[in-house]
């Protein structure tokens, strides 16, 4: 048998389980939609962000921060596989190069599209961008709401999770931190 069939009689066994009868009509293209919903939304393992990065990489003499803010994705917990919703805020400065900027929401594509905790999300795409463009510093900020907090669980819609990792400059001055917080402050879900 197949890894395609195989997880799709996994979606009909859950199915099952759920309560539902899978030979009905509208389910009948149900496991083979999931399958490739699936395949979309974990893709990320699949893709390699030092590729990504180092694609276009250029040499520059600016060394002011840049930040890319209000970069929206959608994630899923490790824990519940349920989706995390939120947006993340980038900041870098440059040491000789910058990357095109496209290349830093395609970045935090590839690691939403895994099962991930924010806390770790957030880790990698500092350290992606930390090791591709060795800059002076690095931020990443995520603001997220976890749908295992709200759709059930502890039932609070209200809530949102916020993490940080920080790098070099970012780190070692208050003031560039500061001046990171000031600019992604504003971005913050209300
Ligand atoms: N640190 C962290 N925890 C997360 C994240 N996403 C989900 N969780 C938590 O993972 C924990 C799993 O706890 P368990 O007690 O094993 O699972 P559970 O019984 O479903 O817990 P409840 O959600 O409290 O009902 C929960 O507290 C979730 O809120 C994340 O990104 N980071
Ligand atoms: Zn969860």
């Amino acid at each position: 048998m197949s890894k395609e069939q195989e997880f799709e009689d996994s979606i009909r066994n859950i199915l099952e389980y759920i309560g539902e009868d899978v030979n009905r009509e509208g389910l009948e293209k149900t496991p083979s939609r999931v399958r490739k919903a699936f395949e979309f939304i974990c893709g990320g393992y699949k893709e390699n962000p030092e590729e990504i990065l180092n694609s276009a990489l250029f040499t520059s003499s600016n060394d002011e921060m840049v930040v890319i803010k209000d970069i929206e994705f959608y994630s899923q917990c490790e824990h519940h596989m349920l989706p995390i919703i939120g947006k993340a805020h980038v900041a870098y400065i440059p040491n000789g190069k910058v990357v095109g900027l496209s290349k830093i929401p395609r970045v935090v594509n590839v690691f939403a599209r895994r099962l991930q905790i924010q806390e770790q999300m957030t880790e990698q795409i500092c350290d992606a961008l930390n090791d591709a463009l060795k800059p002076k510093g690095v931020a990443v900020m995520i603001d997220a709401r976890h749908m295992c907090m709200e759709m059930r669980g502890v039932e609070k819609i209200c809530s949102t999770t916020v993490t940080s990792a920080l790098r070099g400059l970012f780190k070692q001055n208050k003031k560039t931190k500061d001046e990171f917080l000031t600019i992604v402050s504003s971005s913050l879900q209300k």
